[in-house]
């Protein structure tokens, strides 16, 4: 199955590289680009060869859009002229419903929208997978199979994707925002930065581990932390004085609104 990745920035290289890492072939994948010197560098660091959009739709079995929502009326232009009848469309653009692609591109063309996240890159990504209306159950399972090679992956309605895109896809963000704020900190209290990095980043790595295979609730997980009359309760009062969990929700939802807002920039 050769899958052709349609934009490769961010997430696109991400795809590829998990990809790569977990066996898959470079021959048996393509990507495009707008920049050429963008292009070689891939092609450099991954061996997977750099192609036209019209090369990739004759080639590939999947077409993978990895271009930012704004960037997506030229590409439908150009893939309606393109697409056969064996593509599968994959898109992992924000906000962007399948209904948009069906509408499009040439009738019947099956359209899978998925949210991943950048943690692809090492193989642990969360995609959340939704069906438009003409992919199969075989077609579903087929992407299913592709991004379980490179982290979890869920089945949702789309009608769940911008809480989705807001939650799981900007979720790593927020985490190394924190990080980055935490890291701050050290500094702060006197610590040389290379040890207060390595000290929250292992912290962080140590509190992810523990929620994902401990199987305890995160109240439970915070609560075995801050002991009685010391002093983690000194800094969860300062969180709960600055609004640090109104902040997130607030964070999030406003992540959400932007994904609707982005889908409907390309309504009829
Ligand atoms: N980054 C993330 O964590 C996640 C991103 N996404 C989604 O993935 C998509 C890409 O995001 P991201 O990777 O961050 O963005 P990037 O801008 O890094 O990547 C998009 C790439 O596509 C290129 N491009 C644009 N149009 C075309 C075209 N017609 N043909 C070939 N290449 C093209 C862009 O070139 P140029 O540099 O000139 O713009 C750029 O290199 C978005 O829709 C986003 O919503 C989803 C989940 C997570
Ligand atoms: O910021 C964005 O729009 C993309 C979608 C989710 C993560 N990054």
């Amino acid at each position: 199955m050769t899958v052709a990745v349609l934009g490769a920035g961010k997430i696109g290289e991400a795809l590829l590289s998990g990809l790569l890492d977990a066996g898959h072939d470079a021959g048996d994948l393509l990507f495009t680009e707008r920049h050429p010197e963008r292009a070689a560098e891939l092609t450099d660091r991954y061996g997977v060869a750099g192609v036209e959009v019209a090369e990739a739709a004759k080639r590939a079995d999947v077409l993978v859009v990895a271009v930012k929502p704004q960037d997506i009326e030229p590409l439908l232009d150009e893939l309606a002229g393109l697409i056969g009848p064996g593509s599968l469309v994959v898109s992992m653009c924000a906000g962007l419903p399948t209904s948009l692609f069906e509408r499009r591109l040439p009738a019947g063309t099956p359209v899978i929208r998925v949210m991943p996240n950048t943690p692809m890159l090492v193989g642990a990504a969360m995609s959340a997978v939704s069906p438009g209306k003409h992919a199969t159950d075989e077609q579903l399972q087929t992407v299913e199979r592709l991004l379980s090679s490179v982290g979890k992956v869920v089945v949702l309605p789309e009608s769940q994707q911008d809480a989705v895109t807001a939650l799981s896809g900007s979720g790593p963000a927020y985490f190394f925002y924190l990080v980055e704020a935490m890291i701050d900190a050290g500094i702060l209290l006197g610590l040389p930065r290379a040890v207060a990095q390595q000290l929250i980043v292992q912290a962080a790595v140590g509190a992810g581990t523990m929620l994902e295979e401990g199987g305890e609730h995160p109240v439970m997980l915070r609560e075995n932390v801050t002991s009685p009359g010391g002093t983690t309760i000194n800094g969860i009062r300062e969180l709960e004085k600055h609004g640090v969990r109104a902040a997130l929700l607030d964070a999030i939802e406003s992540a959400r609104d932007r994904s609707v807002e982005l889908g409907k920039a390309h309504e009829e």
